[in-house]
């Protein structure tokens, strides 16, 4: 019944040989217990981490439940932190200008009682880094997770001679650094390895799921402290048994991965058989005083003339982005047939962005520092007639943000294309309480001030969910296409931005049926995707093979587009 925790107790005795003792019959029940929780919780997980594996954190987060931020700001930490229910730091692409907002998150997440992980990747790198991690250890953790390297390196304040970030020695060879840490620091210390042990000083129990590929994938640890932080912040009480609980189901999800393709991007496959349900299309209902009206036989061809424009003209595609989906973004555009950018640099806009056919300004991962960037990007756009796009993502996660997309949307953007609680947040002028980049809202509830924000704006409105509506202050439609499950895709709000973007490049008079006809394109891509996917890993390759693959007779037949009035 609950195959995925298969512990055993093990003892270590002076030679590290593990001696290995039952299972107890608790645990089982236990992870089952804190799993099927975040699921029903959905807690809010702020990560300030690192450039290479936050895709793969992410969607470990979406693919056990939790909702994922990766929002560092210092500008945004007061507001933001407090309002996580726990934090994940993470210092593998450590640098000075990084360390003071892990420094202000963990204060943050301290002084608001909320439960934080430490990823003390690489500690024994540089004396800088090793520096910084016991800095951050004598803020107090609730836990700190390593490899065996990385465990004694901080144990024993050594540095080097190391692997980087991979690890030089078997987790059971720093059981008993380990267990000083934690009594020294007052953390729970959890080391990864062959064997994952996890202890607070006094207490040892050791996790033996898993696979020896699981090391071949970047960012495998990352992400499984990240898990860690997921189900510390639904159990803050019981750390210790949260943190042993995390890691099976990690592995467990490793397994099902490596079963099936070996590869690294079939990792995320849904947690276990008791896959995440998530509701399928809510209709709009009375209260929001919308009307259906039948799909009108010209949206279908209007969808393949765009696509396939964008498929002959290849428009060039700037976009100011964030850290987490980018990749996402510029694979939905290639596979589109769009040419993306991901040039952001303030040096590069006055040459640059007149030639781009779209720009894409995403505020996900804003700082004080790239702010000026996609105003300027904004401006030179403007300036040379071309069209652009605003992804308000998180507009309520805190003032500064707020601020900064309400200023750019007075810079007259063709497009904004946020979900429920973001259009509602920009609209309202109100921060929090919201889920960070996830949405608390349906679309149907934003229908009314996304009109309201069209009119005062100027701006064609877009507001993504179950059904995705486009206003334009008078006009409303709404396009029926795409699967829940895309919801649990790290950026596919992002990368429909993106494809809005190109859709307005080739069409510019017409945004509005640009903006329609490109979400009513990524929704069939999803409902193909998902014919073939086993869980939102698999989706997110077949969306973009769908994507690309769409044809004239699919689209036509499929597109799924009505007015309500
Ligand atoms: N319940 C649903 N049914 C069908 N499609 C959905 C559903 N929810 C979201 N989608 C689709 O998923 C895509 C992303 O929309 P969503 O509202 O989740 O964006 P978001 O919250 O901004 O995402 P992110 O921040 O991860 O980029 C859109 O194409 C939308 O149509
Ligand atoms: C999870 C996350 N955090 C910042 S950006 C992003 C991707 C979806 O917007």
């Amino acid at each position: 019944m609950h195959m995925y925790a298969t512990y055993t107790t093990p003892t270590v005795d002076n030679t590290h040989q593990v001696k290995h003792q039952q299972t107890s019959p608790e645990w089982g029940p236990t992870a089952w217990a804190h799993l099927s929780t975040i699921r029903a919780q959905s807690p809010l997980i702020q990560c300030i981490t690192n450039f290479v594996s936050r895709d793969l954190m992410a969607n470990t987060f979406l693919s056990a439940g939790a909702s994922p931020a990766m929002i560092h700001s210092l500008r945004e930490i007061p507001n933001f932190t407090p309002r996580a229910a726990a934090l994940c730091v993470n210092v593998s692409t450590l640098t000075a200008e990084w360390l003071p907002a892990m420094r202000a998150a963990a204060e943050a997440a301290g002084r608001a009682g909320k439960p934080w992980v430490l990823d003390p990747v690489a500690a024994r790198e540089s004396g800088f880094r090793l520096e910084a991690c016991r800095e951050l250890i004598g803020m107090r953790p609730t836990v700190v997770r390593g490899n065996g390297s990385e465990i004694l390196a901080l144990a024993n304040a050594s540095v080097g001679p190391s692997k980087g970030v991979d690890s030089s020695h078997q987790s059971t060879d720093a059981v008993e650094a380990a267990k000083s840490l934690a009594k020294s620091s007052g953390c729970i210390v959890a080391i990864s390895g062959a064997v994952d042990f996890v202890t607070d000083g006094q207490r040892v129990v050791g996790a033996q799921n898993g696979v020896a590929m699981m090391q071949k994938i970047t960012g495998t640890g990352c992400s499984v402290t990240a898990l860690i932080a997921a189900f510390v912040a639904i159990d803050p009480l019981h750390a210790f048994e949260a943190t042993a609980t995390a890691l099976p189901f990690w592995y467990r999800c490793l397994e099902n991965g490596h079963r099936v393709h070996y590869k690294a991007e079939e990792v995320a496959v849904s947690l276990g058989s008791g896959a995440v349900e998530v509701e399928e299309t809510a209709m709009v209902d009375n209260t929001h005083q919308v009307k259906h009206q039948q799909t009108s036989p010209e949206w279908g061809p209007t969808a393949w003339a765009h696509l396939s424009t964008v498929r002959a003209q290849s428009p060039l595609i700037q976009c100011i982005t964030n850290f987490v989906s980018r990749d996402l973004m510029a694979n939905t555009l290639l596979s589109a047939g769009a040419s993306p950018a991901m040039i952001h640099s303030l040096r590069e806009i006055p040459n640059f962005t007149p030639r781009a056919a779209a720009l894409c300004v995403n505020v996900s991962t804003l700082t004080a520092e790239w702010l000026p960037a996609m105003r300027a990007a904004a401006e030179a756009a403007g300036r040379a007639g071309k069209p652009w796009v605003l992804d308000p993502v998180a507009a309520g996660a805190s003032g500064f943000r707020l601020e900064a997309c309400r200023e750019l949307i007075g810079m007259r953007p063709t497009v904004v294309r946020g979900n429920g609680s973001e259009i509602l947040a920009l609209a309202n002028a109100s921060v929090g309480p919201s889920k960070g980049v996830d949405s608390s809202h349906q679309s149907t509830d934003a229908v009314e001030v996304a009109k309201s924000l069209a009119k005062s704006s100027g701006c064609i409105v877009a507001v993504s969910g179950a059904i995705d509506f486009v206003t334009d202050g008078q006009r409303v439609v709404g396009a029926q296409n795409g699967v829940a499950m895309m919801q649990k895709i790290t950026g596919t709000g992002c990368s429909v931005t993106a494809l809005i973007a190109a859709f307005v490049a080739i069409d510019p008079l017409h945004a509005f049926e640009a903006t329609a006809t490109a979400l009513s394109i990524f929704g069939i891509a999803g409902e193909i995707g998902m014919d073939m996917a086993k869980g939102p890993a698999s989706l997110r390759v077949h969306l973009i093979d769908s994507l690309y693959g769409l044809d004239q007779d699919t689209v036509v037949r499929r597109v799924n587009i009505i007015s309500f009035s």
